[in-house]
């Protein structure tokens, strides 16, 4: 999903308006798009589920009426906290007020708290039995201006305590927390912290600040086709619709020398595990043969330890990999240092090798300390402290986007700064932003996986920057997958072994343009 300022959007909205879409329908199609999200991504397993919304005067709390309506003929409990009487609501969202009030006449569970004391809701939430509890940050979106009033300020102070002390309750934000500026990524001194923010048409900037992330949480864009957004930046945020292209159906007569082939350095004596992972994640990316390529001290460890799909190859030293077949090489997971000859062995195979290379962790590391020049068909993975290692003069405060256009000034290679929202960059290429993944994922294992599916990718025939874009995302969805279909249970217990073990899930649900 693209992205563009707030003054951007309400041009384009006015284009709409012109044009015969009516603000009241863009507010329906967006309200369903955040509704279906809501329900996607809420684990119900036939649970009861009570959903709060909190709402101001404006469209943003007129969304999250709307939305309110769509989860309560779901079958959800409801009900309000509004930081405004009814009579103080503008146009759309008093209209969505008695739409809402229209809909709700046949049920019992809704009121408009506008005087009630927090604790009555904090009483009202122990009477009720313990089920998952959805919040709605309906209170500000795009219309904010300036620091926020007491009304909203209190609710915004009252949202954060909820989910601070209500284990079950996930917190929505509607287009932007509110709090957070949703053009510079700000943060005021009263700001919602979203479990998700659903984005409505576009990806506001400052929803992608770094400052921003945590407030953030998972960014859910949700498209608005009426809208026809024309962004100044050519930046976007990675989502099922950009990338279900790249999950084409197979040809029937597939066979598995067409279906590539990886070949990967990888695994030393007390990291043998990135070898297994890397391996095996290469392999469920789709890639037909993996080789992995061992040093004689790791061989008999490696070749009884990896999956059996795997072959495994002995070599003195790695001058003598003579690597033909494959449309792609992996470097680094679990290598460790190397000596001085298998160093300069290694360089020489990336330097000479026409498919797509992957360097990861140690290869990074390697490449680094020798001043690798990187190529176009270069993919690096580094986390934050390898980023560094490659950029040894950037400030320790440096934005992530500045980083990665240091990086992009001097190689040509595709970056992959992983992270919180990793950053996929490449020269002459607006950034790319992940959505996926999250706080489960930091964990020994997951960079292995990721730099295994991107080379599994690549060997494909996917193009560098698309290799890396479907591989993050797919290890971030995988990952909630494995959380929310139980297979870890808790973001905490999430292992990268549960990670590949979804990544077929992911695929299948990037291909269905899942949120
Ligand atoms: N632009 C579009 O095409 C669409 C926008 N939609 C929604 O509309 C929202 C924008 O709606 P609005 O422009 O009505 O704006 P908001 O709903 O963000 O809020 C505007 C109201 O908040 C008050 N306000 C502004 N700053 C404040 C502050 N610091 N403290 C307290 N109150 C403050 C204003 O006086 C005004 O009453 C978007 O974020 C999105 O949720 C959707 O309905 C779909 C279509
Ligand atoms: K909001």
């Amino acid at each position: 999903m693209k992205l563009a300022t707030c003054a951007q959007i309400r041009e384009a909205e006015t284009r709409a308006i012109d044009a015969g879409v009516s603000a009241y329908t863009l507010m329906e199609t967006a309200a369903s798009g955040i509704a279906d999200a809501i329900i996607q991504q809420t684990d119900a397993r036939n649970e009861e589920i009570f959903c709060i919304a909190y709402i101001g005067k404006g469209n943003n709390a007129g969304d999250a009426l709307s939305v309110l309506r769509r989860l309560m003929a779901h079958g959800w409990n409801v009900h309000i906290r509004a930081a405004y009487s009814a009579e103080d609501m503008e146009g759309l969202c008093q209209l969505q007020w008695e739409k809402f009030h229209d809909a709700e006449a046949s049920t019992l569970t809704t009121e408009l708290d506008v005087t009630a004391e927090p604790t009555l809701l904090r009483r009202k939430l122990a009477d009720i039995p313990r089920m998952p509890i959805v919040i709605l940050d309906g209170l500000l979106g795009s219309g904010v201006d300036g620091p926020l009033k007491p009304a909203i300020a209190e609710l915004v102070q009252e949202i954060n305590e909820l989910r601070r002390t209500c284990s079950n309750a996930t917190v929505w934000a509607i287009d932007i927390p509110t709090g957070v500026h949703p053009d510079t990524g700000e943060i005021g001194e009263n700001a919602v912290q979203a479990d998700y923010t659903a984005a409505i048409g576009c990806i506001k900037p400052g929803l992608i600040a770094d400052t921003a992330t945590s407030h953030v949480g998972r960014l859910v864009p949700v498209p608005l086709n009426d809208l026809d957004i024309q962004p100044e930046y050519s930046d976007e945020v990675i989502d099922s619709p950009m990338l279900s292209r790249l999950l084409v159906r197979r040809p029937y007569e597939l066979y598995k020398n067409k279906a590539g082939r990886v070949a990967v350095i990888a695994g030393s004596i007390g990291m043998l595990g990135a070898a297994q992972l890397c391996t095996e994640a290469a392999l469920r990316a789709g890639v037909g043969l993996v080789v992995l390529y061992c040093l004689p001290e790791t061989y008999p460890l490696l070749a009884a330890r990896v999956s059996p799909e795997i072959m495994v190859k002995q070599v003195q030293t790695y001058k003598n990999i003579d690597e033909d077949d494959a449309q792609a090489l992996l470097i680094g997971p679990g290598l460790g240092q190397l000596d001085n000859a298998n160093q300069l062995a290694l360089h020489a195979l990336v330097s000479c090798f026409d498919g797509t290379v992957v360097l990861d962790a140690d290869g990074i590391n390697l490449a680094a300390e020798r001043s690798w020049r990187f190529e176009k068909n270069h993919i690096l993975t580094p986390h934050p402290g390898e980023m560094r290692r490659l950029l040894p003069s950037a400030g320790m405060n440096t934005p992530r986007k500045e980083l990665v256009n240091s990086f992009l000034y001097n190689h040509d290679a595709t970056l992959v700064l992983k992270g919180a929202r990793t950053i996929i960059g490449q020269r002459r290429q607006g950034m790319l932003y992940n959505s996926t993944g999250g706080p489960s994922m930091a964990k020994g294992g997951q960079g292995d996986v990721l730099a295994g599916i991107c080379a599994g990718l690549a060997a494909q025939g996917m193009m560098p920057r698309d290799a890396a874009a479907l591989a993050v995302y797919l290890c971030g969805r995988a990952s909630e997958l494995a959380v929310s279909r139980g297979c870890s249970g808790h973001e905490r217990a999430l292992t990268a072994g549960d990670t590949l073990r979804h990544l077929g899930a992911a695929m299948q649900s990037t291909a269905d343009l899942c949120y």
